[in-house]
């Protein structure tokens, strides 16, 4: 998969003038690309408006295609993009494993196949066996990791990750971004990573910083 951005522009609810200059991007199966840019440039906004979560007002131009198709018309639910935020919020009313198997896509068919994708999916993200645990009672670490196996198990087309990392410290930091990137460049799912860390960017492939 290639997520491609033709001439994106987005202008804030009341605004005249689009928050930053036209962006034209092509993100490769794989490659995980670094968004940077001064806040309140439309860094979030930005990601909204790929998933197809821009809040309503803003009026928008421009593209956004995968492998060649254009997804920009249609709703979140039909792009498969794929969502990872800095609160990394799994639903505190489910156990981690029924967090797990509500991202599962539905292609993936039966009972069994089903627990058997979380187990292993919990297994690789190293908390095998935590099928029934309460969220609450997981690390900041482990609930990333968590999240990010729900938004694999979904199969997405290609990744938004929105700082998700910030809230860790330095140490764990470096290894849960690793193993989020490492996974991402084994799938061959190209991510766009919205960042105000420096080790983040060093850890993309490549940067883009968005300006006015
Ligand atoms: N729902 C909304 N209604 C009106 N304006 C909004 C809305 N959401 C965002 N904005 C405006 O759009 C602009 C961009 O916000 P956004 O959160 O995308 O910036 P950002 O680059 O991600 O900032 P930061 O780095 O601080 O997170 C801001 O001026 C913000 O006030």
């Amino acid at each position: 998969m290639t997520l491609e951005l033709i001439e994106l522009s987005l202008t804030a609810p009341g605004a005249d003038a689009p928050l930053f200059a036209a962006l034209s991007l092509s993100v490769e199966p794989g490659e995980v690309v670094c968004v940077m840019g001064p806040s309140g440039i439309g860094k979030s906004s930005l990601l909204a408006h790929i998933g197809g979560h821009l809040a309503r007002g803003f009026r928008t131009t421009g593209e956004v295609r995968l492998d060649g198709q254009y997804v920009t018309a249609l709703p979140a639910e039909k792009r498969g993009i794929g969502m990872l935020f800095q609160q990394a919020q799994l639903f505190p009313h489910l156990s981690v494993g029924d967090n797990l198997a509500f991202g599962l896509t539905p292609k993936l068919r039966g009972r069994v196949a089903r627990r058997e994708a979380v187990r292993e999916a919990l297994e690789r993200a190293g908390l095998a066996g935590m099928e029934d645990r309460d969220p609450a009672t997981l690390s900041g670490g482990q609930r990333t990791r968590a999240a990010l196996m729900r938004t694999l198990l979904a199969q997405p087309r290609a990744i938004l990750i929105d700082e998700p990392f910030a809230a860790l410290d330095t140490g764990l930091r470096e290894e849960i971004r690793s193993f989020v990137l490492d996974h991402i460049r084994a799938r061959e799912i190209p991510a766009l990573m919205v960042s105000h860390d420096e080790g983040d960017a060093l850890a993309a492939a490549r940067t883009v910083t968005l300006h006015g």
